[in-house]
C-alpha cells in the first residue's frame, strides 16, 4: 500500500508523483541533481534520515540491526543507523566488506558513524528486534549470493520486522522480479519517485508498506529524463470522466455494441454490456445470433437487443454510425467466425475492444490481426489478455522470459494495440512505449466473468471518447474499485453495480 504520496512542492502537476522512474532513470535523477549543485551527500544524508524515522516507531526497546552493502543504499544504512543511535535507540552495524573499501558519499557517511562496524556474518539477525535492510538498492547488478544472500535468508526465517532502503535488496527495481533471493520487507523507504518494481509482482509484496520521501532531487529533473511509466492513479484521467457540460443527450454519452456469444453462452456478454451502461455509455447493444435473441431477450432490459447473426449481422449493427465502440470475444467461440467478425469490426473503423475469444482465435495467425490493427492507427484498439490469452497471442512474437511491463510494451508496439495485461498488478501498455501500472485491484477480483465486466468498462470509456490509454487505464482502476467496495464474496454481477458508488466518489 502506498500511504505517503509527497509533492515536492517545487511543481505543481498533481501527476508527477505518477511517475515510475527505472533504477537507470533514478541514478539519472541523482545525477542532474547534482549537476543542479544539490550535493550528493545531502541528497544521502536525507534518504537516512528518512529512513531513519520509518525504523523509529518499530524500533521501540530493542536492538537495531542495520545491514549496510559496499554501495551508497549502504551509505544511507549509515546515515539511518547515526540518526538511530541519536535518538537513544542501540544499533549493530554490519557491513558486506570492508569499510576501507567504500568508496565517496557511502565512505563518508561510514566515517560519520561512530560505532563499531561488525563483518556481516553468520550472526545474523543475533539480539536485534528490528532490521534494516541497506545491502543493495538501485545498483543491484547481479543475482544476490554468499553472505548476502545467508543473511538474508536469516533474517526472514526471523520474522523480525524489516525496514527496507529504496528496495528490499534482491528486488529488481526496474522489473519487480527477485534475483536471487529477497528481502521480505514490513516497510520500504524510496525516495523522490517510486520504481516499478514497488508496484509489480512480487516485488510490491516484498517491499510491505512504500513510503516516498522527499530528499530535495527537484521535479525539474523529470523534464529532461521524460519517465515513460506511471502508477495508475485517478489524477491521470479523473477529469475526462466528465463530458463537462449539461445539455447531455445520451448520444453524447456513446453507444457500445457488444457481440454477444450463442444461445448457450449468453453471459459474458450481458456482463459487458451491463458494465458497459454502469460506466456511463449513453446506450448498449446487444448484437445476438439470431437462435439465442430469446434467451438475451429474457435477461436485458435497458439495454438493447439486436439481431447479429454471422459476420453479415455483425457488418449490419456497425451500419450505424453512431454504435462508436465494440466489444467483441467474450464468450464469442474460438475459431474462423470470430476471426472474420473481429475483422469486420476493425474493418469499420470503430473503437474496439478485443477479448478472450477474439484473441485466441488469432493464436495460429497474429500477424493478420496485428495487420488489421496497424492498418488504420488512428482506431483504437485495446486488446484485454489475461497471462494464458497473451501466451496465445504473442507466445511467439515476444520474449515471454521478459517481465511483465517489458512483455506489455513488446506486445503493444508490435500490434499497435493498447495492450491491457490483467493480472494483480494489471498493466496498460500503449504502442508508444508509455505503461500505467495499476495496484488497487484486491484478490477476490479473480473470477468468473470479471474480465467481461472489465471489456464492458473499457469500451464505456472509449465510447465517451477517451483515449485509448486513459479509458483502459481508469477502467483498470475503475474495476478494482468497485471490487473493493463490493469487498470478498464478490461474484461478477457486483461489479457493474458497485460502479455508482465508485464514481460518485470520484465526481465528489
Ligand atoms: N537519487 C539517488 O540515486 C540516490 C541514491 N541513494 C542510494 O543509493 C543507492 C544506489 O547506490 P549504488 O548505485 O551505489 O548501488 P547499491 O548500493 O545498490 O549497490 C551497488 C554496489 O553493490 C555491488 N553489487 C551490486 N549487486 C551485487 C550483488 N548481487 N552481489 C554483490 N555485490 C553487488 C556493486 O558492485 C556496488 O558496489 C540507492 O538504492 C539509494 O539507496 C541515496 O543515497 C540518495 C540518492
Ligand atoms: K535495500
Amino acid at each position: 500500500m502506498i500511504n505517503d504520496w509527497k509533492r515536492d512542492g517545487r511543481r505543481s502537476r498533481v501527476t508527477e508523483v505518477n511517475e515510475l522512474l527505472t533504477t537507470a532513470e533514478m541514478a539519472e535523477a541523482d545525477r542532474l541533481a547534482i549537476a543542479l549543485g544539490i550535493p550528493g551527500i545531502e541528497l544521502m544524508e536525507n534518504a537516512g534520515r528518512a529512513v531513519a524515522a520509518a525504523a523509529l516507531p518499530l524500533a521501540r526497546g530493542t536492538e537495531v540491526l542495520v545491514m549496510c552493502g559496499p554501495g551508497n543504499n549502504g551509505g544511507d544504512g549509515f546515515v539511518a543507523a547515526r540518526h538511530l543511535a541519536a535518538a537513544g535507540r542501540k544499533v549493530r552495524v554490519m557491513l558486506l566488506g570492508e569499510v576501507g573499501r567504500l568508496r565517496g558519499d557511502a565512505a563518508v557517511m561510514a566515517a560519520r558513524w561512530d560505532g563499531d562496524v561488525h563483518l556481516l556474518g553468520p550472526d545474523v539477525p543475533g539480539a536485534a528486534g528490528v532490521v534494516v535492510d541497506a545491502l543493495f538498492g538501485a545498483g543491484l547488478s547481479k543475482p544476490v549470493d554468499g553472505a548476502a544472500a545467508a543473511a538474508i535468508e536469516a533474517v526472514n526465517r526471523s520474522g523480525l520486522p524489516v525496514v527496507a532502503v529504496d528496495v528490499p535488496t534482491g528486488l529488481d527495481g526496474s522489473s519487480g522480479q527477485v534475483r536471487g533471493i529477497a528481502v521480505r520487507a514490513t516497510r520500504t523507504v524510496t525516495f523522490f519517485r517510486l520504481k516499478p518494481g514497488h508496484l509489480l509482482m512480487p516485488g510490491r509484496d516484498l517491499c510491505g508498506e512504500v513510503r516516498l520521501a522527499d530528499i530535495g532531487i527537484p521535479g525539474s529533473v523529470l523534464d529532461d529524463i521524460r519517465p515513460s511509466a506511471f502508477a495508475n492513479r485517478r489524477e491521470i484521467w479523473a477529469g475526462r470522466l466528465c463530458l463537462g457540460r449539461r445539455d447531455i443527450h445520451k448520444y453524447d454519452r456513446g453507444h457500445v455494441l457488444v457481440v454477444g456469444g450463442d444461445q448457450w453462452n449468453t453471459g459474458a456478454a450481458r456482463l459487458a454490456a451491463r458494465a458497459a451502461l454502469r460506466a456511463g455509455a449513453g446506450l448498449v447493444t446487444v448484437a445476438s445470433p439470431t437462435a439465442a435473441l430469446p434467451v438475451y431477450a429474457s435477461h436485458l432490459t435497458s439495454v438493447m437487443l439486436r439481431d447479429g447473426e454471422g459476420v453479415e449481422g455483425v457488418k449490419a449493427a456497425l451500419a450505424d454510425p453512431r454504435r462508436n465502440a465494440v466489444v467483441i470475444g467474450p464468450a464469442a467461440g474460438v475459431g474462423d467466425a470470430t476471426r472474420d467478425k473481429v475483422c469486420a469490426v476493425l474493418a469499420a473503423g470503430r473503437s474496439a475492444v478485443l477479448d478472450a475469444d477474439a484473441l485466441t482465435s488469432f493464436e495460429a495467425s497474429p500477424e493478420q490481426l496485428f495487420g488489421a490493427i496497424l492498418s488504420d492507427r488512428a482506431r483504437p484498439v485495446v486488446m484485454t489478455p489475461h497471462e494464458g490469452e497473451f501466451r496465445r497471442l504473442f507466445g511467439s512474437v515476444v520474449d515471454m522470459d521478459a517481465d511483465k511491463l517489458a512483455r506489455a510494451r513488446a506486445a503493444a508496439r508490435l500490434s499497435g494495440a493498447v495492450v491491457l495485461l490483467k493480472g494483480t498488478d494489471t498493466i496498460v501498455a500503449a504502442p508508444d512505449g508509455k505503461a500505467w501500472i495499476n495496484d488497487n485491484a484486491p484478490e477476490w477480483l479473480a473470477t468468473a466473468g470479471s474480465g467481461d465486466v472489465l471489456a464492458g468498462i473499457v469500451a464505456a470509456l472509449l465510447a465517451r471518447g477517451l483515449p485509448a490509454p486513459l479509458a483502459a487505464a481508469a477502467a483498470a482502476w475503475l474495476h478494482g474499485a468497485a471490487a473493493l467496495r463490493a469487498g470478498p464474496g464478490l461474484i461478477a454481477e457486483d461489479l457493474p453495480e458497485a460502479i455508482p458508488s465508485v464514481l460518485r466518489e470520484l465526481r465528489n
